[in-house]
């Protein structure tokens, strides 16, 4: 878990970044740097290019307001009773989650709060967004609320690093942490962190490693969450 990650700037010289340690950010919030091997992540984002076909393209979507997302996403498993932001397939409640995707949930969550703890005795994800962030996306400060259950939040980065933003449960504004996530990262956050705000400023563009086959670059986001039924 203990080890130096380097960054290379694009065009730039290759950067060494202090030893990236598991820190819990706020109470609930848990940062795992360096979660997935390369191979792990390899596997993870040639699995991603095959759920990603079809009806569950990439795409821009509509916010309820009418802006358009910068961020390309899709969603995974089960889906929100409405459907989702533009999603152009019919939500399907017994669209089965991916098992990988299962299964990489459930591991973040025993990562992050222990084997032995409730959560990971009790996570079971129903469902999975995929997130793909190009040099221009970002996503605005904002609360995950289409689950309506306690159950965390388990957020997997690969590609490109991006400054993760992580608020408080009151507002959209400061105080928040910045957490760098890099290619492999894990970033869980529940009990009471469950409601705070967070958002992706930016992603720094070209330091992802090539070798990971994203091919032009940029950063894929995994979060598998679980969907209660809302009665
Ligand atoms: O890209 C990320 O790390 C966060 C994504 C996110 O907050 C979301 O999809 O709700
Ligand atoms: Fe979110």
């Amino acid at each position: 878990m203990r080890r130096p990650t380097r960054l290379q700037g694009p065009g730039g010289p290759v950067l060494f970044t202090p030893e990236r340690e598991t820190v819990e950010v706020a109470p609930g919030a848990v940062h795992v740097p360096g979660w997935l091997s390369p191979e792990e992540q390899l596997n993870l984002v040639r699995r991603c290019r095959g759920w990603v076909q079809g009806s569950r393209s990439l795409q821009n979507r509509t916010l309820p307001g009418g802006g358009v997302m910068s961020v390309k996403s899709t969603v995974l498993g089960r889906t929100w009773a409405e459907p989702w932001h533009g999603q152009d397939h019919e939500a399907d409640a017994s669209d089965p989650l991916p098992g990988d995707l299962l299964e990489l949930g459930q591991r973040g969550v025993a990562s992050a709060y222990g084997q032995d703890s409730p959560e990971a005795a009790s996570f079971m994800p129903t469902t999975a967004l995929i997130n793909f962030y190009d040099a221009h996306a970002h996503m605005g400060m904002h609360q995950d609320l289409d689950e309506t259950g306690p159950d965390p939040i388990v957020s997997v980065s690969l590609g490109d690093t991006c400054v993760f933003r992580f608020g408080n449960s009151e507002h959209r504004g400061p105080p928040y942490h910045d957490v760098e996530l890099h290619s492999g990262d894990l970033f869980v956050f529940g009990r009471s962190s469950r409601w705070a705000f967070h958002g992706v400023p930016g992603v720094q563009t070209g330091s992802g490693d090539p070798g990971l086959g994203l091919r032009h670059g940029g950063r894929l986001n995994i979060t598998v969450r679980s969907l209660r039924d809302r009665n």
